[in-house]
């Protein structure tokens, strides 16, 4: 377990810019010592807010598409092409314009794919892709992701971990299905946070006034199932990025203040 990092900027588009930059750098440094590089990526406003900016920023043409696998967080358990979907915003965001291997993206499987409806055999056929992709370097049964990117939601929710909820006390299974999302849509699916803790680097995405409560409290020793946001953490390193709103209601001393 790593002990929570924060880095605080001043608003919400730079944030997305700053996360951006660093994830293209740790992209191409993971390539440069592994060969390849694994990604972990989010729904929600921030998450997009990153892949939009990765999508502008000059410095993506130094990432190596053809070499990057793409895995998602969590789903919107929905017909393939719904704009709700956590892969159909990717796309728009970032994936539609830039080389990416067709066979590394790793999308979850919709409501009207290979499993129909059945929302828990769409988790356990993620689970199994998971687990053909693990080596016997991993720890356990899903990859050492490089960067598994997390939106942290108002309630502390990341990917579909939601507080209290059956999910969110997985201890088992890499991947399951949820059903009765207190945020629509209802039925999802997600990593647990077992799986969470497999990356090497777990990065918490929260901008906005609406995050602050979230974010103080996931940072203040909450519990991970009131909280499923303070359970999420990376093997060497766990990084909050917030913007100022969403930092207004930290602790004093959580973070250095800004020097001027
Ligand atoms: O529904 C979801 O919400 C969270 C947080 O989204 P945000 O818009 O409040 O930032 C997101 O991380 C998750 O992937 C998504 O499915």
């Amino acid at each position: 377990m790593s002990a929570p990092q924060v880095v605080v900027h001043r608003d919400k588009e730079l944030m997305a810019k700053a996360a951006a930059a660093r994830l293209i750098t740790k992209i191409v440094d993971a390539q440069a010592a592994r060969g390849s590089a694994s990604v972990v990526l989010t729904g929600g406003r921030n998450g997009n807010g990153l892949l939009a900016a990765l999508a502008e920023a000059p410095a993506r043409d130094a990432v190596d598409w053809s070499r990057l696998d793409l895995w998602w967080g969590d789903e919107r358990f929905l017909p393939d092409g719904a704009p709700e979907r956590n892969y159909t915003q990717a796309r728009e965001a970032l994936l539609d314009s830039v080389p990416v291997d067709p066979a590394r993206v790793h999308v979850m499987a919709p409501s009207n794919g290979p499993y129909g409806n059945d929302a828990d055999a769409a988790a356990e056929a993620y689970a199994v892709e998971l687990g053909a992709a693990a080596g016997p370097e991993d720890h356990g049964p899903v990859p050492s992701f490089d960067v598994l990117l997390l939106g942290v939601g108002p309630d502390t929710h990341v990917a579909s971990l939601f507080p209290e909820l059956p999910a969110v006390r997985e201890t088992e299974r890499p991947v399951v299905a949820v059903h009765g999302a207190p945020k629509p849509p209802p039925t999802r699916l997600s990593l647990t946070l077992p799986a969470i803790r497999a990356a090497r680097e777990v990065w918490l995405l929260a901008a906005g006034e609406d995050k602050a409560k979230a974010a103080a409290m996931a940072l203040s020793g909450a519990g991970e199932i009131q909280a499923p946001a303070a359970g999420a953490y990376g093997r060497s390193r766990t990084l909050w990025l917030l913007d100022e709103a969403a930092a207004s209601q930290l602790p004093r001393g959580l973070y250095p203040p800004a020097s001027a």
